[in-house]
């Protein structure tokens, strides 16, 4: 992060819930001078002013940076409301609204929309970026450092993708802990104790998703590293793998559904 030019310029964020607040937080970890960030929001949470954050007080007049963390459904009234974005990068991590509704609220503002997730909290994130034509290679640089003080950042060629990264990374961490509760639950009927059960679902996940990511290449290898020859693992996919009632067209069904409110959130 520029760190000088933040902190000389001021940021200021709108929208201090769940995302905005995470990313607030790696922020101030990374540095960030809690007197340069100006916080709008009506229901910020008290940790925000405890740290010496601006709530809801006086904007500066040419802030470095615009950040959105507002619901998607709440993103007309909001720019409605904000007035003219002055030099301000925009960097918006709503889901759906696309750049030209930013343009259209900011003429001529360089505009970066960002999808994070919510691992971002523990500084695990993955991000995704695309920026407006007006977005240069240094407003790029600028919002990828900020999205980096929470995670891991990937920029997208085309703005068109971020419906399907939304469904994919966005909302993913929500399939994720659906898979843990539904492991846990199976291994609870199985006859475990529900606390051992979760324990073991959530390590596994945790586990398995670290092998993956040092690994790298097809995740396929590594299944096939779990399941021996008419095994419980092979016993357990042939239920998971079934071409029609299996995990596959689940999934498949669930990315598109997550996909397609994107889309429509963005009309
Ligand atoms: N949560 C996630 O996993 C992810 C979310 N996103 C995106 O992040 C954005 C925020 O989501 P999330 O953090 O989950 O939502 P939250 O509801 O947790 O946070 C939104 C915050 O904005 C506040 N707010 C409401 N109206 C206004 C307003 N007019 N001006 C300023 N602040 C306002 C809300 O207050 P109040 O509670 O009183 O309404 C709340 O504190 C969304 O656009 C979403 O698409 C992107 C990636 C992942
Ligand atoms: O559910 C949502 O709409 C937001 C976007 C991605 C994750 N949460």
């Amino acid at each position: 992060m520029d760190l000088a030019h933040l902190n000389r310029r001021g940021l200021v964020l709108v929208g201090c819930g769940r995302m905005g607040g995470a990313l607030l937080q790696g922020w101030l970890a990374r540095g960030l001078a809690p007197g340069a960030v100006h916080v709008i929001d009506p229901n910020a949470p008290a940790w925000v002013a405890e740290r010496g954050v601006s709530v809801n007080g006086a904007l500066p007049a040419d802030p470095a940076v615009l950040v959105l963390a507002v619901k998607p459904q709440m993103m007309g009234d909001v720019l409605a409301g904000l007035g003219a974005a002055s030099g301000a990068l925009v960097v918006s991590v709503a889901a759906g609204v696309t750049l030209a509704a930013y343009g259209r609220a900011f003429p001529g503002a360089a505009v970066v929309r960002a999808m994070p997730n919510t691992p971002a909290a523990i500084g695990q994130g993955i991000t995704a970026i695309v920026g407006n034509a007006q977005a240069d290679a240094a407003a790029l640089d600028l919002a990828q450092s900020l999205m980096e003080a929470v995670g891991r950042v990937v920029r997208l060629g085309d703005e068109s993708q971020m419906d399907a990264v939304t469904a994919v990374s966005g909302s993913g961490p929500a399939y994720v802990f659906h898979l843990i509760e539904t492991l846990a639950a199976a291994g609870a009927a199985e006859g475990l104790p529900a606390d051992l059960a979760l324990d073991l679902a959530s390590a596994t996940v945790a586990g398995a998703g670290a092998l993956a990511m040092q690994e790298g290449g097809d995740p396929a290898r590594l299944r096939e590293a779990v399941t021996s020859p008419a095994g419980t693992t092979a016993a357990g996919l042939s239920q998971l793998m079934d071409p029609e009632t299996g995990l596959g067209p689940l999934i498949a069904r669930t990315v598109a559904a997550a996909a397609a409110r994107g889309r429509e959130l963005g009309q």
